[in-house]
Formats: C-alpha cells, sequence, structure tokens
C-alpha cells in the first residue's frame, strides 16, 4: 500500500517544503515485513520538487566555507553532487566495501534491517576542510554516525549532516554526538 507523506514541520516556513513532502512516498512492508520505507524515487520525477530540494540545501551551505560534501552510497550520490557543484565544493563518495580502488579507511555501522560498512578514499580530503555530510534519509542515524567518524578520521570538520527526511521516532538525531542535523521533512 501506498501512502501520501506529509511535512509535519515547516522549520523555515517556505512553500517549498509542501511540495516535496507531497512528491514522496512510504511504502509499507518493504525491504522486510513491518518497515515503512521512505521513497525519494517519486521525488527525483518531479523535477520542480527536486530542484527546489537541491536549491533549499544550496541556500543554506552557500557561502559557508564547506569545500568538501561527501555523499552516502546510493541515495546521497543523488543529493550530493548538485549541492557541491553549487556551492563550488568537491564530491566525497562514501561507499559500500570493496568499491573504492584506492587507497580506504572503513567503518562499521549498524543499521534499521542490518549492519554495513562505508569506505572512503583516505586521500580524498585534506586536514581542516570543511565538510557537509549529505544522504536522503536519516532513520537510526548510523550511517551518518559511521560518515562523520571517516571524514574525521581523515583530519575534516563535520559542519553538519543534511538529509531530505528524517524518522524522529527512530532518535537518530541522538547518534551524532551533538553534530548539526538539517532536515527537509519529518514523518513517522
Ligand atoms: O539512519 P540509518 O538507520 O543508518 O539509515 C539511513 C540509511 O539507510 C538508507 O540506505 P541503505 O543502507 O538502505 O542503502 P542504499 O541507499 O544503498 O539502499 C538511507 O539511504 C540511508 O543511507
Ligand atoms: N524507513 C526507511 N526508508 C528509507 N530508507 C531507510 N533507511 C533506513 N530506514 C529507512
Amino acid at each position: 500500500m501506498l501512502v501520501a507523506m506529509s511535512a509535519w514541520k515547516d522549520r523555515e516556513n517556505d512553500p517549498r517544503i509542501e511540495g516535496i513532502a507531497s512528491s514522496m512516498r512510504v511504502i509499507s512492508d518493504f525491504p522486510k515485513p513491518g518497515f515503512k520505507f521512505k521513497d525519494i524515487t517519486t521525488l527525483l520525477l518531479n523535477p520542480k520538487a527536486f530542484k527546489n530540494t537541491v536549491d533549499l540545501f544550496v541556500e543554506r551551505y552557500t557561502g559557508k566555507g564547506i569545500s568538501v560534501v561527501a555523499g552516502v552510497e546510493a541515495r546521497g550520490f543523488i543529493f550530493g553532487p548538485p549541492i557541491a557543484l553549487a556551492i563550488g565544493a568537491k564530491f566525497v563518495p562514501l561507499r559500500k566495501p570493496r568499491k573504492l580502488p584506492g587507497t580506504v579507511i572503513s567503518e562499521k555501522y549498524v543499521l534499521e534491517y542490518g549492519t554495513d560498512c562505508l569506505e572512503m578514499h583516505i586521500e580524498a580530503v585534506e586536514p581542516g576542510e570543511r565538510s557537509l555530510v549529505v544522504d536522503d534519509v536519516v532513520a537510526t542515524g548510523g550511517t551518518l554516525c559511521a560518515a562523520i567518524k571517516l571524514l574525521e578520521r581523515a583530519g575534516a570538520e563535520v559542519v553538519e549532516c543534511a538529509c531530505v527526511i528524517e524518522v524522529p521516532h527512530l532518535k537518530g538525531r541522538e547518534k551524532l554526538n551533538g553534530k548539526p542535523l538539517y532536515v527537509l521533512v519529518e514523518t513517522d
């Protein structure tokens, strides 16, 4: 069954948020029974809503001295690169294991439906660079926590994490050790 998603809060009181929220959907019992999967692919079918999503992040991060946008595989690869290009930052892919050919550092993590691991090319960032982590959804926060650890191990400063959707009842925000998290839409 498909259920329309709605924005619970409109932090910025921006009319674009409602269009973004209503262009996404929730799919019950995917990928396993009992889960409510937040599907951003329908947002990508709506060029206006997709552009508004990228624009909201670009407006927030332009002029903040951010030189690294790190995107989490796979869906952080959709939102991260257009944000990086627009703010004049490099894009660093944080990939699942054994996908990157160079020297990597790795972080294992636990998520809603299992365990996984993220890897980053160690030479992709310079110590002291200001970075932003981008993904589509924050659920338990395990993925973002691993991403932050990778960047900090490489000496970068993580300024903020940015996601399109937060699932507040899973309390992912609490896993980030106080690191700021900016989201456009909250939904259970
Ligand atoms: O906050 P968490 O509980 O860590 O969950 C959030 C992560 O889960 C999803 O990715 P997934 O691991 O399903 O990988 P995929 O994008 O490759 O399908 C989502 O895109 C986030 O990266
Ligand atoms: N409920 C959910 N929907 C989409 N992506 C997710 N990643 C972790 N939990 C998720």
